[in-house]
């Protein structure tokens, strides 16, 4: 099949190279122009694995192509894929300004019957608003069809590959006749469905999701004043197959170019029907407190934290990405800055991205784990990146000034921690965190 892809971001690339994979001749559009001529130069604007190879071989393959010519690609395709963002308004709507705008576009530029799929997750009834908006400026005829994205950054391209399921959102025959068959080489659950019913699967499963780890969270909190260890927990909880043990994992809470924006989105598609989603309030706040803890645990051990040099270890909002979208970090440097503290920051991939959005003369740019704990007072690990599973930690100790360590992502064993002479605190593993943490306080104090 012919597909144009519209918007070549994180959806919009590997989606498109993920369908250029399967057999397709896919053209990927962005009004980016910078963003296309890096495509077209082979360079690639995203950090995801495996991407850059699978580019490569499809380009090589003349199945795959970039361009920022949105009319022309849309008259050669019969299937358009809309990927553009839906970040949030300032009061937590999502902001549908780039939809309407590749609505638009696109019914300029239609010759013909098009499907066109609307991958950009979106408040229920938006795709019928698209379908409305193109029927007002074309006489050609359409469908509009709801396919929400379920990939994760960092295994995109499996999670395109090989997904747990496929939902099409469509009132139309051909169209979802279309659809079912682009898909289904990729799954046996393919599920049709209304389509306000598609729109609300996407936020639905990101917000359950979501309330999955404050949930995992709070019961962290409440571990370390009652003397259990939530990573135990979740194991026993995790093994009922009716809870499952994904999404379990406790720490400074989520982030991302997701959770954040679509939980305040449904939030506000339940309040603006006149009903208030007080759970899923409730889950929005606990995470916003939750990546603070990392900062109470430091001054519960440095006391003041003014003139504290503090390392920081990982950026990006989880692994395997450069995406720094909404990621807890940024909040928790601006406030360590806003405390006086100097900050030296080491991330394998995210440095960049970060760069672009926290930059402070407090800031101290590393290029190593190592370089990012000498002289520090505190190290605090905020994502879980594999090189610093492997860290030897005893050494780590050696070069820091005042061996206090603050584990956001319980990456650590106790046994790893009880080789060293680390003040370790994670979050929910009272047990873990060292006995001599005490003694410590009073002598720093
Ligand atoms: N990032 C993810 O992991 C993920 C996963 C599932 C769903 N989603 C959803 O998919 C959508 C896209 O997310 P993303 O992270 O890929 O977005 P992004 O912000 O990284 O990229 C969007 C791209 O669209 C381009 N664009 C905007 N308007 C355009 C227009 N009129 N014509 C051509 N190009 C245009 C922008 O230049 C940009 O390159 C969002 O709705 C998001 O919620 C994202
Ligand atoms: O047990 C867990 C699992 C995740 N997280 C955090 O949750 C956030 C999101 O993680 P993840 O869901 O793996 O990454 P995303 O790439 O944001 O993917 C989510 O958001 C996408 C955009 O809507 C959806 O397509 C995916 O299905 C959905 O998992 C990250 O900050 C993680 O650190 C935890 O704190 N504990």
């Amino acid at each position: 099949m012919n597909i144009s892809v519209i918007g070549v971001g994180y959806v919009g690339l590997v989606s498109g190279v993920c369908f250029s994979e399967l057999g397709n001749k896919v053209i990927c559009v962005d009004k980016d122009i910078t963003k296309i001529e890096m495509l077209k130069r082979g360079e690639v604007p995203i950090y995801e694995p495996g991407l850059k190879e699978l580019i490569d071989k499809n380009v090589k393959a003349g199945r795959l192509s970039f361009t920022n010519e949105l009319s022309e690609s849309v008259q050669a395709s019969e299937i358009i894929i809309i990927a553009v963002g839906t970040p949030s308004l300032p009061n937590g709507e999502a902001n549908l300004q780039y939809i309407e705008q590749a609505a638009r576009e696109i019914a300029l530029a239609i010759n013909e019957y098009k499907v066109i799929m609307t991958k950009s997750t979106v408040p229920v009834g938006t795709n019928e608003k698209i379908a409305q908006m193109i029927y007002e400026l074309t006489e050609h005829p359409f469908d509009v069809v709801s396919v929400p994205e379920f990939l994760r950054e960092g295994s995109a391209i499996k999670d395109t590959l090989y997904p747990d399921r496929i939902i099409i959102g469509t009132d139309s025959k051909p169209a979802e006749q279309k659809a079912v068959e682009l898909h289904s080489t990729l799954t046996d659950q393919i599920i049709v469905t209304d389509i306000r019913s598609a729109e609300m699967i996407k936020y639905a499963s990101n917000a359950f999701l979501a309330t999955k780890i404050s949930f995992i969270n709070e019961i962290a909190n409440i571990c370390e004043k009652v003397n259990a260890d939530v990573t135990l927990v979740a194991k026993g909880m995790g093994l009922d197959k009716r809870i499952g043990p994904s999404f379990l994992n406790a720490g400074i809470g989520y982030g991302g170019s997701c959770f954040p924006k679509d939980t305040e989105a449904l939030i506000q598609i339940a309040g603006n029907a006149n009903y208030e989603f007080k759970l899923l309030k409730s889950v929005v706040e606990v995470n916003k407190h939750q990546r603070f803890n990392v900062i109470n645990k430091l001054e519960d051990l440095l006391g003041n934290l003014s003139s504290k040099t503090i390392g920081i270890w990982g950026l990006a909002f989880k692994p395997n990405t450069d995406d720094v979208r909404d990621a807890p970090s940024i909040e928790i440097v601006e406030t360590l800055i806003k405390k006086g503290c100097i900050i030296k920051v080491y991330d394998p991939i995210a440095i960049n991205n970060f760069r672009k959005v926290v930059n402070h003369e407090n800031i101290v740019w590393c290029d190593s784990i190592t370089d990012a704990a000498i002289d520090c007072h505190g190290v605090c690990l905020l994502t879980e990146w594999n090189e610093f599973k492997e860290v030897d930690l005893k050494n780590i100790e050696k070069l820091m000034k005042l061996p206090v360590f603050i584990d956001g992502r319980n990456v650590y064993a106790k046994e790893r921690i009880e080789e060293t002479g680390l003040n370790y605190y994670s979050i929910g593993r009272p047990d873990v965190n060292q006995s001599h943490i005490a003694d410590f306080i009073e002598r720093v104090k």
